[in-house]
């Protein structure tokens, strides 16, 4: 089975990242390369830009692809979204300069629109039922309204830095994009693929999430259990040796909320409390 993934850009390091916090170790991965090899000898990675990986996905070249909704939603494919794996969030919005007075959709009637997404955008302004024409350029689009090229722009914005460099004010926003788990529809409850995505899944569940241990006299129990939050009850453990008053208590917990438990864990009267990060969790 293949899953392609972006050869370079943004999305290349994280990805490979999280395929390799997912135990889907790369085998002589080398830069420039096609194609890689995995520990499992039925998955192969095939390197592809991030706006082709839709296009190879439906066209049968990898059964998976790692790309974000965005280039997704630009190639007009149809496939499965299985999975946010949670990086790569950016928004799509039509944008125009501060001075132009452009403040709703609808005073772009008539005007033209530059972007690298004209399928997006095209969609965008028939759902609005506002007539444009629509310019696309490859590149540094955020130009064309202060050259006379375009009236706005409908383009990629995540912190807001390019946007109030070039003085352009949002308008509107056309879609929130993050990075998925793409699969052709017929390749989606195969065995290898089921598995990759659980894989990756176990990684994102386990992200923002920590392992507590700690040692609790067996009065006190309850009262700890009281302090733990979410997640299911703690994992209790008789503790060997002499001293069979104290219980092992395990327990995953939210990172935000580690802070505070730990407080709350320590006036119950929990003791030599260890907290480590989680590889994978798997539901
Ligand atoms: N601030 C951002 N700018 C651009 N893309 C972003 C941003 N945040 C997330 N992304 C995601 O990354 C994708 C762009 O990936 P791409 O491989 O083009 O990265 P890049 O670093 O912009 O490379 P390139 O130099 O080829 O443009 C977008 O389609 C989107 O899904
Ligand atoms: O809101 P911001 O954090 O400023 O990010 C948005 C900018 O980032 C992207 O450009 P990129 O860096 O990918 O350069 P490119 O135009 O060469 O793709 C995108 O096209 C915007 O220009
Ligand atoms: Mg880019």
């Amino acid at each position: 089975m293949r899953i392609a993934v972006p050869n370079k850009g943004r999305l290349h390091e994280p990805t490979i990242e999280l395929l390799e916090r997912a135990g889907l170790h790369l085998v002589d991965g080398a830069d420039r390369k096609l194609y890689a090899d995995t520990v499992d000898p039925d998955v192969t990675v095939l390197f592809a830009r991030a706006a082709d990986i839709p296009e190879y996905v439906a066209d049968g070249a990898a059964e998976l692809g790692i790309t974000g909704l965005d280039q997704q939603r630009e190639s007009g494919t149809d496939l499965a979204d299985l999975l946010d794996l949670q990086f790569g969030q950016c928004r799509i919005v039509l944008a125009a300069p501060e001075e132009s007075g452009v403040e709703s959709v609808a005073d772009l009637a008539g005007g033209t629109v530059a972007t690298e997404f004209p399928r997006i955008t095209r969609e965008f302004f028939e759902e609005e039922g506002v007539d444009v024409d629509i310019a696309e350029v490859s590149g540094a689009t955020e130009l064309t309204p202060h050259v006379d090229i375009a009236d706005a722009i409908v383009d990629i914005t995540s912190t807001g830095t390019t946007l109030r460099m070039n003085r352009l004010g949002v308008v509107a926003e056309v879609m929130s994009s993050s990075v998925r788990l793409f699969a052709r529809p017929d390749a989606v409850g195969s065995e290898k693929v089921e598995q990759v995505r659980t894989a990756l899944d176990s990684v994102i569940a386990a992200s923002g999430k920590r392992y507590l241990m700690m040692n609790v006299p067996r009065e006190k129990l309850d009262a700890v259990e009281d302090v733990i939050p979410g997640l299911g009850g703690p994992t209790v453990m008789e503790v060997a040796g002499e001293d069979s008053e104290m219980l092992a208590v395990h327990v995953v917990v939210d990172e935000r909320d580690v802070f505070e438990t730990i407080a709350s864990l320590r006036e119950e009267g929990a003791s030599g409390i260890l907290v480590t990060e989680i590889e994978r969790l798997v539901e």
